[in-house]
């Protein structure tokens, strides 16, 4: 196994460094403090985690750093593996966030799957590989110090003899196990060999035929009892066949007496019942004398002769009388209803009287009231011709008044008109007129103060010769022309005034007069209506006093109707009498005849009964007869069947019963017990054959369990001897190992200790280690000097790799072999030995040896120098490595390093 590169991040002292390994020997060198054993530290923390610490996981992460990365790449047979651990640290708390190893295997995560896979590839877990690889720093003696048990362990494990510990202990549970199996059958194998033995001392076949001989005894018992009790029964069968024909008879006979009985009784009964019809046809004769009379009565009441046929006579006469009565019932059921209609005529007329005079009545006395009336109508009308008479004469004398006027009465109006609207034509010119003369008598005016002031008004020019002056006295002209007219309008102005006032008052005489007129024409058209009323009324009195005349005359003309229709009614009731008398005597007759019907069915119901009596007598009288004949016959059967009777015979079939009953009982019961004899044989017979089964059984398991014991006997056996063979194995092999690592390490110790002192070393079976001197005295290997126990130690290790080369089969680990300070015990002399000691591992296979020192000589030695450096200012470390230092001054470099 070899390392190939570290890489660090935030790692202690390291911010950010890398560094490459190569075979051969890496010495490191550097100032303490400048964090050299922190590299290698770095290598082994990679490799098995926060186990290779002593301290806590945190304090590997750089002071004030959250994060740490350490990857460590190395190749092991032949393979590149690389190994990733990240740390974090979170509230003071580190943990690992990253644990990752890949390789040709796979990928491997987790701290502890990474542990486990790099512990079983070296075959060394920490411990293992701190007391064998790495010698830390003061610890070179770690070895020898350990007690023989964990240095035997250590051995043990590196050399696989574990492993064979291992197996011995598996064969040995497996050996344990199968001795508990078997003990467990070997128990049941026991148990049932008990089993067989306490089976075997019964005796069950002997037993078996015992019992089967007494059970076909028993059977030989049953069958002769059953054939004894299939004759008592047949014995039994006949004495009560014998028996029962006995009883038959005697049921019969009970029978025939309880007919003979029977029969008597209704022999005796029948004559009673012909009794009873004799005096039956005793009281029918009597009633039928009665009858007789009561005919012959009625046939003298009626005159009928007793001859033939008087049956249907009887009949005729009833039908003949009642054919009468039916005539008269309808007649007078005729003649009241003509009664009746003329007593109806007669109130009728008589109500019809009432009513016409009633009207008479009413009409005069309207005739009277009319009359009344018309003598006060008369008077009024006398009253307004008067009237009219009078507005005639005032009409006259208003039309006096228009004798002397200019128009007529019925013009009086239009006139009035015709004056207002010639006033008014005058009167608007009288106005345009006195307008016009105001104008020009007020320019006359004007004109005349100009003149005075002697200028034209109009134009300023001087009047002289102004048109406006010039016409002056035409104007002074027309205002007398106008003057005048002016009066003549107000002349006529004031004749047509009075006009008007005199065609008004016309007008009103006018419209009076036609008021009058009028009113006048409207009296006259109502007393002209008046009297042709007057007229009418006069009329209708004359009317109604006909009427009542007439009324009168027709009442008493109702009236004499009325008292004839009354007369008639009166005969009806007569004859109706008449009729009511007649019925009343058909009836009599009728009843008679009836009652003469009835007797003759009575006499003929009677004679036929009497025949009837006297058929039944003569029927129960051959009855009777023959029921003796019968009576006779039982009689002489029941004598026979007395005569037949044998007790004796009977005597002697029930005592043979009674005796076959007995025995069947008594052997019914000796059946019995041979039976329940018998099922307990055959039982007993089972139990001893079920038995034999068993034990038939239990033989074969008893032949299984055997041969599985044996098996197990031999299992465990093989068992014991591997058990005993992984022992004996790894006892050989340790010694084995024990002899070669005495004998290496004696080697070793003489190779890097040349003195006289100490003869050899012994290695025992348990690893301990023994010096012995040159005097034979023995040393331990802690009593030696300090320098000693490092040569020692370091001889121990080689011893143990070179060991490992040759013991191992396979891929042997061989992990770099790891110094820090191993020099600080050894004086000059034995650092020379230390150096070839060192070369002497590398020869034997040791590819890669990494050492830390700062001595001169093992600074020669390497094949790579590492230098180390800590900036004292930021306290933070780097390293430097130079390749192929052979043969250049490595001292002087060193020492520039320093
Ligand atoms: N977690 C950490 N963070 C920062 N620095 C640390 C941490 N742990 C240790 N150191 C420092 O790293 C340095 C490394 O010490 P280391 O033991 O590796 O040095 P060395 O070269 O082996 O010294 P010496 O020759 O004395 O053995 C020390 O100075 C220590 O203070
Ligand atoms: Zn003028």
């Amino acid at each position: 196994m070899r390392f190939d590169r570290i890489s660090l991040r935030n790692f202690k002292c390291y911010e950010d460094a890398q560094l490459r390994f190569d075979s051969g020997v890496t010495v490191i060198h550097g100032l303490n403090g400048s964090g050299k054993s922190s590299l290698l530290e770095a290598c082994f923390f990679a490799l098995y985690g926060s186990r290779a610490l002593d301290t806590t996981l945190d304090e590997v992460v750089t002071i004030g750093a959250e994060e740490t990365i350490v990857e460590l790449d190395f190749t092991h047979g032949g393979e590149s593996y690389r190994v990733r651990r990240r740390i974090r640290v979170s509230n003071g708390d580190a943990r690992t966030a990253e644990c990752v190893l890949d390789g040709p295997g796979g990928t491997t995560e987790g701290a502890t799957d990474v542990r486990g896979r790099v512990t079983s590839m070296l075959r060394m877990d920490t411990e293992a590989f701190v007391n064998c690889a790495y010698v830390r720093q003061g610890e070179v003696n770690k070895l020898i110090n350990a007690s023989p048990s964990v240095r035997q362990d250590t051995l043990d494990d590196l050399l696989q003899l574990g492993k064979l510990e291992e197996y011995r202990d598996r064969a040995s549970d497996a050996r344990v196990g199968v001795g508990r199996v078997r003990d467990d059958k070997r128990g049941a194998l026991t148990e049932v060999e008990e089993q067989l033995e306490a089976k075997e001392a019964k005796d069950l076949h002997e037993r078996h035929n015992a019992v089967a001989s007494e059970l076909s005894e028993t059977e030989a018992q049953i069958e002769r009892y059953e054939e004894n009790q299939a004759d008592a029964e047949q014995s039994r069968e006949a004495a009560i066949e014998v028996i029962e024909a006995y009883e038959e008879k005697r049921e019969e006979l009970t029978e025939i007496e309880d007919d003979i009985e029977q029969l008597r009784e209704r022999i005796q009964e029948t004559e009673r019942k012909r009794e009873s019809l004799a005096d039956r046809a005793s009281e029918c004769r009597e009633e039928l004398a009665d009858a007789r009379d009561e005919r012959d009565e009625s046939l003298g009441a009626l005159g009928i002769d007793a001859g033939d046929d008087l049956d249907s006579r009887v009949s005729e006469r009833i039908d003949s009388v009642e054919a009468e009565i039916d005539d008269l019932t309808n007649e007078i059921r005729e003649l009241s209803v003509t009664k009746t209609e003329h007593d109806n005529e007669a109130e009728r007329l008589a109500s019809e009287a009432d009513e016409l005079e009633s009207m008479a009545e009413e009409k005069r006395e309207e005739a009277d009231e009319l009359a009344d009336e018309l003598a006060a109508s008369k008077e009024k009308l006398a009253e307004r011709r008067e009237r009219l008479d009078e507005m005639a004469t005032e009409i006259e004398e208003k039309r006096a008044a228009f004798a002397d006027a200019p128009v007529a009465v019925e013009e009086a109006s239009a006139y009035r008109e015709e004056v207002a609207e010639e006033l008014g034509d005058i009167r608007e010119r009288r106005s345009e007129l006195s307008a016009q003369l105001d104008g020009e008598r007020e320019q006359v005016a004007e004109v005349d103060a100009l003149l005075e002031a002697g200028k034209c008004p109009e134009c300023g020019q001087p009047v002289e010769g102004s048109p406006h002056v010039s016409d002056i006295d035409e104007r002074r002209e027309r205002v007398a022309e106008l003057e005048g007219e002016l009066a003549d309008a107000e002349a006529r102005e004031q004749a047509r005034s009075d006009d008007l006032e005199r065609a008004r008052e016309l007008e009103e005489i006018a419209t009076e007069v036609q008021r009058l007129n009028s009113d006048r024409e409207n009296l006259e058209q109502i007393l002209e209506e008046r009297e042709a009323t007057i007229e009418d009324k006069e009329r209708r009195v004359e009317q109604l006093r006909e009427a009542a005349a007439e009324h009168e005359a027709d009442a008493a003309s109702s009236r004499e109707a009325a008292e004839q229709a009354r007369e008639q009614a009166q005969e009806y009731k007569a004859e109706i009498a008449e009729c009511n008398q007649q019925k009343a005597e058909l009836d009599d007759r009728l009843g008679t005849l009836n009652a003469l019907s009835e007797r003759l069915d009575e006499i003929a119901s009677l004679e036929e009964e009497l025949a009837n009596l006297r058929s039944q007598r003569e029927e129960k009288e051959t009855m009777n007869g023959e029921r003796r004949d019968r009576l006779g016959e039982l009689r002489e059967r029941r004598s026979d069947l007395q005569a037949e009777f044998d007790e004796d015979r009977i005597e002697q079939a029930r005592k043979r019963k009674q005796k076959a009953e007995t025995y069947l009982d008594e052997v019914a019961e000796t059946l019995a017990e041979l039976e329940s004899q018998r099922a307990d044989l055959q039982g007993k017979l089972g139990g001893i054959e079920a038995e034999i089964d068993a034990m038939a059984e239990l033989r074969e398991r008893h032949e299984q369990l055997r041969e599985t014991v044996e098996r197990l006997d031999s299992l465990y056996e093989e068992a014991e001897q591997l058990e005993d063979m992984y022992r004996q194995l790894r006892s050989e092999l340790r010694q084995r190992n024990v002899e070669s690592l005495e004998r290496m390490l004696n080697e070793t110790f003489d190779l890097v200790y040349e003195n006289d002192t100490y003869s050899r070393i012994e290695v025992d079976g348990e690893y301990r280690l023994t010096v012995y001197q040159k005097d034979g005295e023995e040393l331990d290997p802690e009593q030696l000097s300090g320098g000693e126990r490092a040569l020692f130690n370091l001889s121990l290790r080689c011893a143990i790799y070179q060991l490992l080369a040759e013991g191992i089969e396979g891929t042997a680990p061989m992990p770099p072999l790891i110094l820090d300070e191993p020099t600080v015990f050894l004086d000059s002399g034995h650092v020379s030995q230390l150096v070839e000691l060192i070369d002497a591992m590398y020869d034997l296979g040791v590819e890669q040896i990494l050492v830390v020192s700062h001595d001169d000589e093992l600074v020669d030695a390497a094949d790579t120098l590492v230098t180390v450096r800590k900036d004292s200012t930021t306290n933070r470390s780097t390293v430097d490595r130079l390749d192929d230092v052979q043969g250049i001054d490595k001292q002087a470099l060193a020492a520039s390093g320093d």
